[in-house]
């Protein structure tokens, strides 16, 4: 029977190394980003983004945040800091009940409206994700922060599916021509990059996180319809009050004396 977890009350964040040990591991996500401390590294070859449009197969509101499955061999992620090629598996954000929390990562202890996560995995090494996902250097996450600005058409694409996800476990089909590569930010080669971990239970430490360090802008419109998915959680069900999804972030984790590359100087 999978054990219940979310970002509030007991089933929270900070319970949730007593079901999924690797939660109190020592490498974990997200962390703080110190810019001045970080270093620079010479070496990384340019990051290859190469994805697709059509490639996106259906949206899900899986209690957490909605995630965009993609199935396809054809969006790939090498280069950069990676030794190995890895294939898009799908995309989620996080963000917070208003415009002034949601990222998870922080940068110089700032935190964005939200965050969005490209999930690969790594198809060098393993035959499947489900065994890439819980193994070193198996899952590459590229991350963009996201605040508030000016209105993204390309998130225009997913946010028209919500209404068919308003609910736990709804799912829609996406057959429209979209690539996800328009949600990234334009400046693609300064970026970020450390060993962590899933930042959603069972936190397996299998994570390169890739981040970069240009900023997405959406609208407030756009980041109010993100806080429009329900979920159903023990706050709620008591109360019965209307059901949002709010602050589907992790808290910082300890760094662990954990160094955080940077692609510029
Ligand atoms: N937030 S995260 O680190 O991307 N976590 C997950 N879990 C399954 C896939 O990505
Ligand atoms: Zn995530």
């Amino acid at each position: 029977k999978p054990v219940a977890w979310g970002y509030e009350g007991d089933i929270g964040p900070c319970n949730w190394h007593k079901y999924f040990p690797k939660a109190g591991g020592k490498r974990q996500s997200p962390i703080d980003i110190d810019t001045s401390a970080t270093q620079y590294d010479g070496s990384f070859k340019p990051l290859r983004i190469h994805y697709d449009s059509h490639m996106c197969s259906s949206l899900t509101n899986n209690g957490h945040t909605f995630c965009m499955s993609v199935n396809s061999d054809q969006c790939n992620l090498s280069g950069g800091p990676l030794e190995d090629k890895y294939r898009l598996l799908q995309f989620h954000c996080h963000w917070g009940s208003d415009d002034t929390k949601g990222s998870e990562h922080t940068v110089d202890g700032h935190q964005y409206a939200a965050e969005l996560h490209l999930v690969h995995w790594n198809t060098d090494k393993f035959k499947s994700a489900d065994e890439a996902i819980e193994k070193n250097q198996g899952i590459a996450v590229l991350t963009a922060f996201i605040k508030a600005g000016k209105e993204h058409r390309g998130w225009n694409h997913v946010l028209s599916h919500f209404k068919d996800i308003k609910k736990v476990q709804g799912t829609s089909t996406v057959n429209e021509d979209f690539n996800p590569k328009c949600l990234l930010p334009e400046n693609q080669t300064d970026y970020w990059t450390y060993e962590g971990s899933l930042t959603t239970p069972p936190c397996h430490e299998s994570v390169r996180f890739i981040i970069f360090k240009e900023v997405v802008e959406v609208s407030s419109e756009q980041l109010a319809q993100f806080r429009s998915l329900c979920v159903c959680s023990s706050r709620k069900r008591d109360t019965g009050e209307d059901e949002h999804l709010v602050d589907n972030f992790r808290p910082i984790q300890p760094l662990n004396g954990r160094v955080v590359k940077a692609s510029f100087q």
